[in-house]
């Protein structure tokens, strides 16, 4: 569990994974006061808050809950995704990626991957994620919000826009992008959706199905590299 800078945003997270990759955190561990829900099925722990106003209900993958207000506070994750927490963790992110979590929750990902975490809201915190890239380009980039996920990539067009100078040398990151399927080919329906909302064709989208929510309803993970000509394309909408 990663305890320096123990820091943790709900709304997003960015992750020097360099530092280790913890013990996965489902079990309440570094922070203390792991707990279960009624069905068994949750975990909690006490977090230091980092900076952030509002709070956010939990989103839309079923089972999972939050409880309390604000950070510091009693927080619950759907310990039913730990498998894929530790499939990105453990065989997708390297010790040298910057990983961008954000749609983070109370962090399980982040923590386990992070010695460094933020919390702003996500449109917010990609933007200003990039336009301070010299330092540290973002190399992984986490997207787990099923409902909705899909629909804010649209913030990454032009996202490089300001840096076209740089293009030749430019890092593009691999996006990871959460979403749900009940359609006959979910992969195609999914890939439909990034298409759509980043005006582009992807290539190249590795398909993961992460589990069945319902009869006839898939939690995907599309994984993919940010292509250059969205990165650079004129933005279509004023960053804040
Ligand atoms: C499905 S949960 C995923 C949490 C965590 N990444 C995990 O794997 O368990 C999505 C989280 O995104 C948060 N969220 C919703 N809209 C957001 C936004 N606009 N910016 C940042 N976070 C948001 C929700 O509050 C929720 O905690």
């Amino acid at each position: 569990m990663a305890t320096a800078d123990p820091v943790v945003g709900r709304a997003a997270a960015a992750a020097y994974p360099e530092v280790g990759s913890g013990d996965g955190g489902e079990s309440g561990g570094g922070g203390g006061e792991g707990g279960e829900g009624g069905d068994g099925s949750v975990a909690a722990v006490n977090l230091e808050a980092g900076s952030g106003d509002g709070d956010r209900s939990s989103g839309g993958e079923g089972g999972g809950s939050e409880s309390g207000g604000g950070l510091g506070r009693r927080r619950y994750w759907n310990s039913r995704l730990s498998t894929e927490r530790q499939r990105l963790v453990d065989h997708v992110f390297k010790n040298s990626d910057v990983v961008c979590d954000v749609f983070s929750g109370v962090g399980p990902i982040a923590i386990s991957a992070a010695r460094k975490v933020f919390n702003m809201d996500a449109r917010r915190f990609i933007s200003s994620i990039y336009s301070s890239q010299h330092v540290h380009p973002v190399t992984q980039v986490v997207m787990n919000l099923p409902n909705d996920a899909a629909e804010f990539l649209d913030v990454f067009r032009g996202i490089s826009w300001n840096h076209h100078l740089a293009v030749p040398s430019c890092v593009m990151p691999n996006i990871h992008v959460y979403g749900f399927s009940k359609a006959e080919d979910p992969e195609y329906d999914f890939h439909e959706r990034i298409n759509l909302t980043l005006g582009e064709n992807v290539s190249d989208v590795e398909m993961h199905r992460v589990r069945l929510v319902a009869p006839g309803k898939w939690m995907l993970c599309a994984s993919f590299t940010l292509p250059v000509s969205v990165a650079f394309a004129k933005p279509n909408y004023i960053a804040c």
